[in-house]
């Protein structure tokens, strides 16, 4: 794992695959495809009476197919019913993170915490937390400082403007005018608390265009990649929240510049005409870090 110069360490989640935990096709079909995580669903992609199912399914699958990128399992929310017996089959599962639904305040993560904690869950086991509701946005700084401070298990937040849009009333208009404020939040709650932020699903899986445009904008707003629903949107959303060509040549002039003996010491330095701080050194080195993780990535596939 390489680690950034601010000590969070640089993972690859340009593109999160969901896939319903109980989908023997999608589930099948998942080792071959190129999403740097994946978030097997026990919530909302499940009905209720094929939880049960969803579950053991899932077990079944994970023990005997690992993805190469990140396994995350998304959970039911505790208030559901299904969130104790879905813990269990997720920690059985040893996913690399669980995700959180619809979390609106510290004490949701608290609660987490506390299960994973007595139920002697590995320390390195991450959570993930939806915001998806007003709550979730309004305490989203609270949420991802609580995350962070108590117990470090928290290391990425998710959007879901389905259930936004459900709980505001915002309809689902083209460009995301009027969810955009709140996307803007969810960002800097979790920046604030050095968490990834990933940018919520975009339903039309048909409607290449629309998506790319939505991509664009989620990586303009700040965000480490896109939830997704369908194989068809992977190569787009890598693409747009990977890093080009000039922007890695870029990042090593920069460290290179630092490096050099006569620059040993300073804060800025002149780099053909423009201005660069240690701090834009700091941003270098996290991009090439990233580079280098889509470098072997290919290199694998
Ligand atoms: C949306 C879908 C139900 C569409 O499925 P389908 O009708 O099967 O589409 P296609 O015929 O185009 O599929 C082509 C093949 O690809 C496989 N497939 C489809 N989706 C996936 C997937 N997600 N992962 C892996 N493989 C997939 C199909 O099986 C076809 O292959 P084959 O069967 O061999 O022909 C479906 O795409 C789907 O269920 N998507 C995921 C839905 C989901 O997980 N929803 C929960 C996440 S969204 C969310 O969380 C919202 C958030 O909470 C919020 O509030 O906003
Ligand atoms: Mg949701």
């Amino acid at each position: 794992m390489t680690r950034a110069i601010d000590h969070h360490p640089v993972r690859l989640r340009r593109s999160v695959l969901c896939v319903p935990a109980d989908n023997a096709r999608a589930l099948a079909k998942v080792r071959d495809l190129a999403a740097d995580a994946v978030i097997f669903d026990l919530e909302d992609a499940v009905s209720p009476d094929r939880k049960a199912q969803a579950r053991k399914a899932l077990g079944q699958h994970l023990g005997a197919n690992r993805p190469d990128g990140e396994v995350i399992i998304r959970v039911n929310a505790s208030g559901s019913g299904f969130g104790r017996e879905d813990l269990t089959a997720a920690l059985a599962a040893k996913p690399d993170a669980i995700l959180l639904p619809k979390v609106e305040s510290p004490a949701d993560i608290q609660a987490a915490l506390d299960w994973l904690a007595e139920n002697d869950a590995p320390e390195d086991l991450r959570l993930w937390a939806m915001i998806e509701t007003p709550r979730g946005v309004i305490n989203g700084p609270a949420i991802a400082e609580t995350g962070r401070t108590v117990g470090g298990r928290l290391d990425c937040v998710v959007v879901g403007l389905n259930d936004l849009r459900k709980e505001t009333g915002v309809p689902a208009l083209s460009g995301r005018t009027y969810l955009i404020p709140w996307l803007m939040q969810i960002l800097l709650a979790a920046r604030g608390s050095g968490l990834d932020a990933i940018d919520a699903v975009f339903n039309d899986f048909r409607d290449a265009e629309g998506f790319e445009a939505e991509c664009r904008q989620g990586h303009d707003m700040g965000y480490d990649g896109k939830m997704l629903i369908h194989p068809a949107q992977i190569d787009v959303a890598n693409q747009c929240f990977g890093i080009d060509e000039a922007a890695i040549a870029e990042a090593h002039a920069i460290i290179n510049a630092f490096a050099l003996p006569e620059n040993a010491g300073k804060g800025v330095i002149n780099l053909k005409g423009r201005m660069v701080e240690r701090l834009h050194l700091d941003q270098a080195v996290k991009l090439a870090a990233k580079a280098e993780i889509i470098e072997k990535r290919k290199a694998k596939s």
